[in-house]
């Protein structure tokens, strides 16, 4: 359990921000410069920048104009890495998020050190709560610092969705969407695939800066319409609103956002 009590968002988040990109390859250049935009203003605030990711397409999404750039604009010993959902295999199974970024992202930057990702504790996969208690402790660890913190405040969140609108680990109808104390939690009837995994909650979401879900594709079509137009479905995905000064983005391709009727954003010059 989370060492203090989640503090109830009190102003009106912000609505959504959507940025729609002609193709996945403009996508992941925008992407990059809004990371290098959070990552300096985080390391200006606490010389450091605090990152959580998912599995799934982001990755790759995300590497492509990050690693090999030459310009030195990524700052890579600044960034602290978590992960906003881990399934319950070892790191080195394919099913894991951990080797997923490892493969797409994490291996190509020599810059960054292993000690900077932040992993589960695979000898507790028997034990998911103990797991999930475990990796709490580690964002603890990274957040309960110098300044008294209620709740973790992630500096950037990366998240895909799901077809049934799931983002992290949180999916629709599971009592997972109600936590309201634990930081991270453990699914063990994830209707995904591998069933047992590890989810941050929305004491998490809804306190960071900044949070993006990232996704490409027609096959989103139809879950970003509903998530961005149909608020009332409660769909775990349009539930993540960060309490100001927090803001949620959702950087998709046009093939992406063909169906939405929510209204585009012009993506700012960074
Ligand atoms: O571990 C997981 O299963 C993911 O973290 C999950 O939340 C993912 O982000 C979405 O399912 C979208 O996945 P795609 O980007 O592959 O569609």
């Amino acid at each position: 359990m989370a060492p203090f009590a989640p503090d109830a968002p009190t102003k009106t988040p912000s609505p959504p921000t959507l940025y729609s990109f002609p193709d996945a390859d403009d996508l992941s250049k925008s992407l990059a410069a809004f990371v290098i935009k959070a990552q300096n203003e985080a390391i200006e605030r606490r010389n450091k920048f605090t990152l959580a990711t998912s599995g799934g397409s982001l990755p790759k999404m995300l590497a492509k104009d990050l690693i090999n750039r030459t310009d030195g604009a990524v700052r890579w010993d600044k960034w602290e890495i978590f992960f906003a959902d881990e399934r319950l295999v070892p790191l080195d199974h394919e099913d894991s998020n951990y080797y997923l970024c490892d493969k797409e992202f994490f291996s190509k930057v020599p810059e960054l050190k292993r000690e900077q990702i932040h992993t589960i504790d695979t000898s507790l996969l028997d034990d998911p709560e103990e797991l999930s208690d475990a990796y709490e402790k580690e964002l603890v660890g990274a957040f309960a610092g110098k300044e008294s913190v209620r709740n973790p405040v992630f500096d950037l969140i990366l998240l895909g969705m799901g077809p049934d609108g799931h983002c992290c680990s949180l999916f629709p109808s599971h009592p997972l969407l109600e936590e309201k104390d634990r930081w991270v939690a453990p699914i063990e009837d994830s209707p995904k695939p591998p069933s047992k995994r590890i989810t941050i909650t929305y004491p998490v979401l809804n306190h960071a800066h900044r949070i993006a879900f990232v996704m490409a594709g027609e096959g989103k079509q139809e879950s970003l319409a509903k998530a961005l137009d149909q608020p009332e479905l409660k769909l775990p995905a349009s539930r993540v609103k960060p309490a100001p000064p927090g803001d949620v983005y959702w950087f998709a391709d046009d093939a992406a956002t063909k169906q939405t009727k929510y209204p585009r954003a012009e993506f700012p010059k960074l």
